[in-house]
């Protein structure tokens, strides 16, 4: 067999604009026998920017996992770009969807540039050298993520936010169309924050680098940062899909409320019109009320903690 129709290199075909780049139906995963995403039906389109949203351990991390053929259906369909994901070499795959993982381990011993240029190894030869488009796309992911300086430094000597980008370069080199991220802005200060969801935003859109073919599917727990983002959210609670829509048609008080027992206000950011969260409380019977003049925290983590802090003083 000729290498050219090797199906890992033949050329991913384009599958057409009404082709979302992925369709499921009556999906359900999990792990051994536990079932965690239950019976999902839910289109993800093509040039957009789809953010999943909830409560920890809902699910959203284990449907990423799904889409990138890192768990098996336990039942259901799950297809990309048309074609069920198992029928898909997985190196032809690696060239359609890229995955940022939630926590990725560093590999000890490699620079930077090593590290981002492993993206390019679904579109190489094993054996080959990286050829001019490799090395293309390894400088632009690193200047993208402002990286270029720190391109001979060994990984496990960078900071968090500094690793973060790394790994964030790493998915742009492998140039897939689409992009899952799980929690692409954690370590990130907040300029930096801005900066990749404005840029992955500029992909998705007709008039960005991406020329609005490129697609992003994103978990974000900041959900001011997920209303400012996304061209859909995608709320989940206890594995299922409970609203799909705009930001302002998903971010309510009563879904917040329902997705994550929050009891918040939603504003009108003046500049582009998208909503603003502004929690209040928990929104749970039982549960300790925020202070009035409490300050406001979006992330889980410290509000958890916050909490905590609030039950010793009281
Ligand atoms: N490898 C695993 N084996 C068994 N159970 C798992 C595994 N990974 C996750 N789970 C369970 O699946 C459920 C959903 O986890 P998942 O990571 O998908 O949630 P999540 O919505 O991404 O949460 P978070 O916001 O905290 O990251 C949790 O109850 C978790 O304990």
């Amino acid at each position: 067999m000729s290498p050219e129709l090797r199906p890992d290199l033949r050329p991913v075909q384009d599958p057409g604009a009404d082709v979302p780049a992925f369709r499921m139906r009556g999906l359900s995963l999990g792990y051994d026998d536990r079932t965690v995403v239950r019976e999902v039906d839910l289109d993800i389109p093509h040039g957009a920017t789809t953010v999943l949203i909830g409560a920890n351990g809902c699910g959203k991390t284990t449907l990423l996992k799904g889409l990138s053929r890192q768990l098996r259906p336990l039942a259901g369909t799950l297809e990309a770009d048309g074609r069920g994901v198992r029928e898909w070499h997985a190196r032809q795959y690696a060239r359609s969807v890229s995955l940022l993982p939630q926590s990725p381990v560093v590999p000890e011993g490699l620079t930077v540039a090593e590290l981002v240029e492993r993206g390019r190894h679904p579109h190489r030869r094993w054996w080959g050298a990286p050829s001019p488009d490799d090395d293309a796309a390894v400088a632009r992911a690193m200047e993208l993520t402002e990286l270029t300086a720190l391109a001979g430094r060994p990984v496990e000597e960078l900071s968090g936010g500094q690793r973060q980008r790394v790994w964030i370069a790493l998915t742009l080199a492998q140039r897939a169309r689409t992009m899952l991220l799980d929690e692409p802005t954690s370590y990130l200060d907040l300029a930096h924050q801005v900066d990749l969801l404005d840029m992955l935003r500029g992909l998705a859109h007709p008039d960005g680098p991406g020329g609005g073919r490129a697609t992003v599917v994103a978990v974000l727990h900041e959900l001011n940062l997920a209303a400012r983002v996304a061209d859909r959210l995608v709320a989940m609670a206890a594995g299922r899909i409970v609203a799909v829509g705009t930001p302002a048609e998903v971010l309510t008080p009563g879904l917040l409320a329902e997705v994550f027992g929050l009891r918040a206000d939603v504003a009108r950011d003046p500049v582009g019109g998208r909503p603003v969260v502004l929690p209040r409380g928990r929104a749970r019977e039982g549960s300790h009320p925020a202070p009035i003049d409490a300050p406001v925290f979006l992330d889980p983590a410290p509000r958890a903690a916050a909490a905590e802090i609030g039950r010793t003083l009281l």
